[in-house]
């Protein structure tokens, strides 16, 4: 058994990841074929991630901050088992609930409340969990009567509400967020808010991408700076915010 003396458990290890993209530069058969002959290049790789290292704890609050292309998203989408490294790896211990992009997750011609189904299902939810929580989901996304819309008709604010509280009614241990709660208004961003807090305060995991360093300055503890794909800072959020605004 763990004593309380000791360090939090890691929740998510980060080791030595490199991640490449293929950069295809024609679009048709006939164009490929053509730029072989000319012996031109039909593809240019591009490394989004270089050399990444890092470990996340339970009860930890990280906000993953970096200009546009630095390949915060990326990173994301490695720990959530979207995208899988090149070269090193990610593992993560315990139930891991995604938020990464808007309307992931969700199918068109279904309705919000079979979606709620489906969504807490990958999450890894019973029925009868589902059945339970269920009016306390839709009353946290605050849908109400579009509930049972196809999701096809929703807005982009719709679709994040509704994945928002799936998400938070399930039992997990990491919430990863990628950007998604830039499209609430306000009043939903400021409960969002308030909920990552309370998680965090219960020993949850936060791993969070944003641009807005007014939020993670509140929520955050510990900040991981990129820059093209490297690891530039890791340590506290005021000094992650420093080294960020230097690393333009
Ligand atoms: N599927 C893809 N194919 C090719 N290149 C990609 C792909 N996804 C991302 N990239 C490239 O990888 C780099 C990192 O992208 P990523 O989305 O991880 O950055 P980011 O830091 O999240 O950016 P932003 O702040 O704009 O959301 C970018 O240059 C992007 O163009």
């Amino acid at each position: 058994m763990r004593k309380t003396s000791e360090s939090p458990l890691p929740r998510i290890i980060i080791e030595g990841v490199q991640k490449t993209y293929t950069l295809r530069h024609s679009n048709s058969f006939k164009e490929s074929f053509v730029a072989r002959l000319r012996r031109k290049r039909t593809s240019t790789s591009f490394t989004a991630l270089n050399d990444v290292t890092l470990t996340v704890h339970e009860g930890e609050a990280i906000a993953l901050i970096g200009y546009n292309g630095s390949g915060k998203s990326t990173l994301l989408k490695l720990v959530s088992g979207v995208l899988r490294p090149d070269a090193g790896r990610v593992r993560t211990r315990g139930r891991v609930a995604g938020l990464i992009e808007v309307g992931a997750g969700f199918h068109p011609d279904l309705s919000g409340r079979e979606n709620v189904y489906l969504n807490a299902a990958i999450l890894g939810m019973a029925k009868e969990e589902i059945d339970a929580r269920f009016d306390e989901i839709v009353a946290f996304s605050e849908i109400g009567e579009f509930i049972d819309t196809e999701v096809k008709h929703y807005s982009s604010g719709m679709f994040v509400r509704l994945a928002f509280a799936v998400a938070i009614h399930t039992e997990l241990d990491i919430l990863l967020v990628d950007e998604v709660l830039a499209v609430g208004d306000a009043p939903f961003r400021e409960k969002c808010n308030a909920k990552i807090r309370e998680l965090v305060s219960a020993g949850k995991t936060l791993f969070i991408v944003t641009h807005d360093l007014g939020m993670v300055s509140e929520i955050c503890n510990r900040g991981i700076v990129l820059r093209q794909g490297e690891l530039i800072f890791d340590g506290a959020m005021p000094e992650a915010i420093a080294a960020l605004k230097g690393s333009r």
